[in-house]
């Protein structure tokens, strides 16, 4: 059986070809990374043996000293990593080695420009992880045995990056992974042993296990003869802390080593925004290392990707993406929870329904709602990069977390009336700070985009009266705003929706003025109403127009249009809600309206005022065509 299937050749993946194409150029000023990776996928493959081997006792063997060696092989022009970790199986290496699982890669790598293909930050999202090693070999050897593997079950993987590679049984005596770099003609420096040990101090003091190198003998001079047949045994020493970082106190531990670990944790080739260490004694005993990101990743949209922290009980790794510990709002944050109180044996089943989880959640969430009300309070520019980047995640926290809302709510950024740009600055607490004395709610607009949320007719009067409106147009928006009906005591009303309720904005004149015009048109609004039958809930006369003749107001606790709209392309079911219809009447062509005019025309002048209240609030009609026949109609008369 080995016989037959011993050699196979076999194609990258689609992807995989691509990216290696694009990483080795745009990664190239940089390529030094390549150690840093393979050292972490080295130091990850340790974490998985320490936990496997709990379930399997033999996994161990008499060879428990987890560490990763780093040698050179002048002659061979080779640089070899070798790890005692949980190894891999020729299925393993199959799935592992010429694949990447990512969903969206490839649609994301064809979608890119020239130019973001050239951002090393852009590629480096995708975790460049064992593909950099083709930066700097021209041809890469992977020999590898899983724990509680036969000697001769082990597998070598060989590829030269070019769209192939070939996978084939061998005997290995150990239980781990060796890669194997023929370093390209131009790359031989990373033969030299203090080059090697000056990247991996910098890259990979944090990681918990030795990195080991040769011993430099100092006291023995060079050509110094040696006995005939004396076998040399290589001495070996550690060349980094080797101690888990978020073990260490804080302040023997310095930025470039809190981003490193970032970098080795996050696989985000960029660095992170900030972060919060801390270690928690007493009732409950954890460790927790969080950190923001800069960017966001190409899938962050996708709420169902892996997400959550790295999870270590007692310092041995249980388990990547532990999503219990945030909420998916918060998929953003990377890190690490080390908890002294769960059990080494737990799964993802038993964390699911934990108390020891549920504490350790709400922790971590406080944890992080301070840190962002932290950086908002004390380097606003970095907290409004993270809004810029990761808001509208930020808000589905309005919705998703009842018991943080008001601390979430603090955190909302919005574009406003009073600026005049599109950037989402203003706070809720900012706005409270302007409102005028007499104002008692929040306002805001939900729109499709900032020009036809700036534009509305709904703003008029709070223009005319020198109210402030919040301005949103982030797809959560109506959705996220729907579940947050008070800050700081005060209301949140959308201007769209609902009788105008001004509060002590509102004169008595104002509001007789309207009782009285509604008294003397009743014939007028009656003929209306007809005319828009099943189109209309009701026709009113607006207190809130100042120079559109008419605009459409959603009922309270009703539907936006622009909601209505984008639920039913989501195939979702949308209630049937009809908007009411405000007409301005001191506006000259409503007053027109009441003039002599055939039964057609004025059905047209009706229907094309309702229609551009209708563009006006959602950018969109049902029947367009319609709508410009009748306006032409009206033109050519
Ligand atoms: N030294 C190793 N020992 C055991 N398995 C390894 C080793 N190196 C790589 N692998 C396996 O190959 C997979 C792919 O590695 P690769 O570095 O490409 O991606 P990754 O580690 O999943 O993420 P990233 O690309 O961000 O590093 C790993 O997830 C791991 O399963």
């Amino acid at each position: 059986m080995s016989e037959t299937i011993n050699k196979e050749t076999h194609s990258f993946q689609t992807e995989v070809k691509q990216l290696l194409n694009l990483m080795i150029h745009s990664l190239y000023s940089n390529k030094e990374i390549f150690l840093r990776e393979l050292i972490s996928n080295a130091a990850d493959a340790a974490d998985k043996l320490r936990f496997e081997a709990l379930s399997h006792d033999d996994y161990f063997g008499n060879d428990s000293d987890l560490k990763i060696r780093i040698t050179t092989d002048k002659e061979a022009g080779t640089l070899t990593i070798a790890d005692n970790g949980i190894g891999m199986t020729r299925d393993d290496v199959m799935n592992n080695l010429g694949t990447i699982a990512r969903s969206g890669t490839s649609e994301f790598l064809k979608a890119m420009t020239k130019e973001q293909q050239a951002d090393s930050n852009l590629i480096g999202q995708f975790g460049v992880g064992f593909y950099s090693a083709f930066i700097v070999a021209d041809e890469v050897e992977v020999r590898s045995r899983h724990a509680g593997a036969k000697p001769e079950d082990a597998v070598s993987w060989v590829s030269r990056g070019e769209g192939e590679f070939s996978i084939e049984s061998i005997e290995k005596s150990d239980r781990g992974t060796e890669i194997i770099l023929h370093l390209k003609d131009d790359e031989k420096e990373f033969l030299e042993p203090w080059r090697l040990r000056s990247i991996i101090g910098k890259y990979s003091d944090h990681i918990s296990l030795p990195v080991e190198m040769e011993k430099v003998d100092m006291a023995a001079p060079e050509g110094e003869d040696k006995e005939e047949d004396e076998v040399v045994v290589p001495e070996f020493e550690a060349v980094n802390k080797a101690t888990a970082l978020w073990t260490r106190a804080k302040s023997e531990i310095n930025e470039e080593e809190y981003k490193e670990f970032y970098k080795h944790i996050s696989h985000d080739y960029g660095e992170p925004l900030t972060w919060a260490h801390n270690k928690v004694e007493g009732k409950q005993e954890y460790t927790s290392l969080l950190y923001l990101p800069k960017k966001a990743p190409f899938d962050l949209w996708n709420r169902d990707k892996p997400r959550g922290v790295k999870l270590y009980v007692q310092r041995v790794f249980i388990m990547d993406d532990a999503e219990q510990f945030l909420p998916v709002y918060l998929r953003m944050v990377r890190g690490v929870l080390d908890s002294n109180d769960l059990p080494l044996n737990v799964s993802r089943e038993i964390l699911q329904d934990s108390a020891a989880t549920t504490s350790l959640r709400n922790a971590c969430v406080k944890r992080v709602l301070s840190m962002l009300e932290k950086l908002a309070k004390s380097q606003k520019e970095d907290y409004q990069e993270f809004w810029n980047e990761f808001g509208s995640v930020l808000k589905e926290g309005l919705a998703e977390d009842h018991s943080n809302r008001e601390k979430v709510a603090g955190l909302m950024r919005f574009a406003s009336t009073n600026q005049d740009s599109d950037e989402q600055s203003v706070s809720l607490k900012d706005y409270i700070e302007r409102m005028k004395p007499e104002q008692d709610k929040i306002y805001y607009i939900v729109a499709d985009n900032y020009a036809t949320a700036k534009s509305s007719p709904h703003l008029e009067i709070y223009r005319k009266k020198g109210v402030e409106v919040l301005l949103m147009t982030d797809r959560v928006d109506e959705w996220a705003m729907g579940h947050l009906t008070e800050f700081d005591g005060k209301k949140l009303q959308a201007v769209t929706h609902g009788e105008l309720d001004l509060g002590g904005l509102e004169s008595e004149e104002d509001k007789k003025a309207v009782e009285k015009a509604t008294e003397e048109k009743s014939d007028l609004i009656e003929k209306i109403k007809t005319q828009l039958a099943d189109k209309v809930s009701e026709v009113k006369i607006s207190a809130r127009l100042d120079e559109s003749p008419a605009c459409v107001v959603a009922s309270d606790g009703g539907m936006s249009i622009q909601m209505a709209r984008m639920m039913k392309a989501a195939g979702q079911f949308v209630p049937e809600s009809k908007p009411i219809f405000e007409i301005n009447i001191e506006h000259q062509l409503v007053k027109q309206l009441e003039s002599d005019m055939a039964d057609e025309d004025f059905a047209d002048w009706v229907s094309v005022l309702f229609d551009q209240a209708v563009l006006a609030d959602s950018g969109h009609l049902d029947d367009p065509a319609a709508f410009t026949q009748r306006l032409n109609r009206l033109l050519t008369k």
